[in-house]
């Protein structure tokens, strides 16, 4: 059923539900009005997914130049209140909170997995609880306990909890009714209450976007926060400068509480810094690789990694400090649990390899300038001494400088000696033809240009501009699933090794993964 007024939009799902999109002021926002009638975790995405700002909206705001500001925190604070919990509660969590442009995530999971084995050992933490972004196949993937994402079941429950005390209190306020936060704010709002249902005492937090103004910085009390490797992304919303983003990213530090982060730009440290001075920090430390790391095999064995890890030993510490006054780390080598930790932890789609038959599949999902350079290195140091056939996959259809990242791709290639691509394949995430599956339905992106392939067309004439010696077989093709086939169909033909290299995008890299692995969640 469509039913269509100049006001409101109205549809109803195959599952009965009833959703209305009220229109005000030329900016939509949407308010169920019906009961469900069925509550599955299918029906919690689709629901979920109404929550997502349209690309339109998305569009209009970065064009008339309005960037973040406090109204994340003020909404967030005040849904926190209407589904039962004060500020307080969030203190039980003992928050271990996360920001910087690139290692985020990674820092996140070898945290995560640190405080795991702890737990195994110790019974401290009790539960460990882990919210990133974005996620790869499934969005539960997005909400894990004991680094398990939480069940379709939980998600569901949950979910459907929060819905309703919000439509609770949204019916007995006087004011008008309020629309539901959108698709990230209800995440993280959901995850405050997962986390507290289900007895986390140390739950670690990834920004979303940015920190100062971010949704996840609600928490006054965290254990312990982080500043991951900065750099250059976001720039619309966060700023094109080194300092403005650093600016965003050091407001997550807090009064009284023990800040951490990695070497960086002597610019992005002042800011640093300079926030750390006015937030009154319990201490700010910059720390530079660990020595005791030396003797750990951390995954990939880069620089990089090693720093994240850098990174997630002091928050781990930290944070265990806090759980338990009398713990200490002895001198010398790092603990079991540590050494454990760092060595198993898994972070799917950042410089993973997988073997299929004669295929090596090489998947990353960077996406800005500095950490496709590092993951077309990664590549290049894992395959081109080996003989076979090279493929890339690559397809960036977000809010990026799309071309510059694929030109920063062919540089990082280039420069690395005489190696090149046989065969260089651009398709979208999303296939055109195809339903997606609803948990990667992606509303922020130009349908328009998704549809005549547009931004994959421009990046295979850009490719053939400067591929100019080379015999590459440049395609554009009309899915990832198509992308991969067409891999697998090189191999029968030549019966040879084959390495195919995906990147430029998260959602390319998960999108692949499932089909790779046939699997829901990863
Ligand atoms: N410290 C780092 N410096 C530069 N690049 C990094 C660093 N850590 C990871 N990367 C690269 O960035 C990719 C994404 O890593 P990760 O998921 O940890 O980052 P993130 O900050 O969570 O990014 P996102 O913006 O996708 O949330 C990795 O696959 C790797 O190529
Ligand atoms: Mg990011
Ligand atoms: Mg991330």
């Amino acid at each position: 059923m469509l039913l269509l007024s100049h006001r409101i939009l109205c549809w109803r799902s195959k599952r009965g539900v009833v959703y209305d999109i009220y229109r005000q002021h030329g900016r939509s926002s949407r308010r169920s009005f019906a009961i469900a009638t069925s509550r599955t975790y299918e029906d919690a995405v689709d629901l979920l997914n109404t929550l997502q700002t349209p690309f339109g909206v998305l569009k209009q705001r970065r064009d008339a130049g309005i960037g973040l500001d406090e109204s994340a925190k003020v909404e967030m604070r005040k849904c926190l209140h209407q589904i039962g919990y004060s500020q307080r509660d969030l203190d039980k969590l003992n928050v271990i909170h996360v920001a910087g442009t690139k290692g985020k995530g990674s820092t996140c999971a070898l945290v995560g997995s640190i405080l795991s084995k702890y737990r195994q050992s110790r019974a401290m933490p009790r539960n460990v609880g882990l919210f990133t972004s974005p996620h790869l196949i499934a969005v539960r993937e997005r909400i894990r306990i004991n680094s398990i994402p939480i069940s379709k079941g939980l998600f569901a429950k949950y979910f459907f909890e929060v819905w309703d005390k919000l439509d609770a209190a949204s019916a007995t306020s006087s004011d008008l009714p309020s629309p539901k936060p959108v698709y990230f704010r209800y995440l993280t709002l959901m995850s405050y209450h997962v986390f507290l249902q289900e007895g986390v005492d140390a739950a670690i937090y990834e920004v979303g976007m940015g920190g100062e103004f971010d949704s996840t910085n609600i928490v006054d009390h965290p254990a312990v926060t982080g500043i991951s490797t900065l750099g250059i992304d976001h720039v619309a919303v966060l700023g094109k400068t080194i300092e403005e983003i650093a600016w965003h990213k050091a407001g997550i530090q807090k009064a009284g509480v023990p800040s951490f982060t990695v070497k960086q730009t002597p610019a992005a440290l002042k800011v640093i810094r300079e926030r750390a001075e006015e937030r009154h920090v319990g201490s700010l430390a910059v720390l530079e690789e660990d020595p005791r790391l030396r003797k750990v095999r951390v995954r990939p064995n880069a620089p990089f990694q090693r720093l994240n890890a850098t990174l997630a030993v002091a928050l781990a510490e930290t944070a265990l400090r806090k759980l338990d006054s009398t713990f200490e780390i002895p001198p010398g080598a790092l603990p079991e649990e540590f050494v454990n930790g760092l060595e198993n932890a898994v972070w799917r789609g950042r410089c993973e390899v997988k073997i299929e038959g004669n295929i090596t599949w090489y998947l990353d999902g960077a996406h800005t300038q500095d950490s496709i350079a590092i993951a077309a290195k990664w590549f290049g140091d894992e395959s081109f001494k080996k003989t076979g056939i090279r493929v890339l996959i690559f397809n960036q259809q977000g809010d990026r400088a799309a071309m510059e990242l694929l030109e920063g791709l062919f540089q990082a290639i280039a420069s690395q000696g005489s190696a090149s691509f046989d065969h260089v394949i651009f398709c979208p995430t999303v296939p055109v033809d195809k339903v997606g599956k609803r948990d990667s339905i992606i509303h922020p992106t130009d349908s328009a240009a998704m549809a005549g392939l547009e931004t994959q067309k421009a990046f295979a004439r850009r490719w053939m501009e400067l591929d100019i010696s080379s015999s590459t077989m440049i395609k554009v093709l009309p899915s990832i699933e198509d992308a991969v086939e067409y891999v697998r169909s090189l191999e029968k033909q030549d019966d040879d090794k084959v390495h195919a290299f995906i990147t430029g995008s998260v959602h390319l890299v998960g999108r692949a993964l499932g089909i790779l692995e046939g699997v829901e969640a990863l």
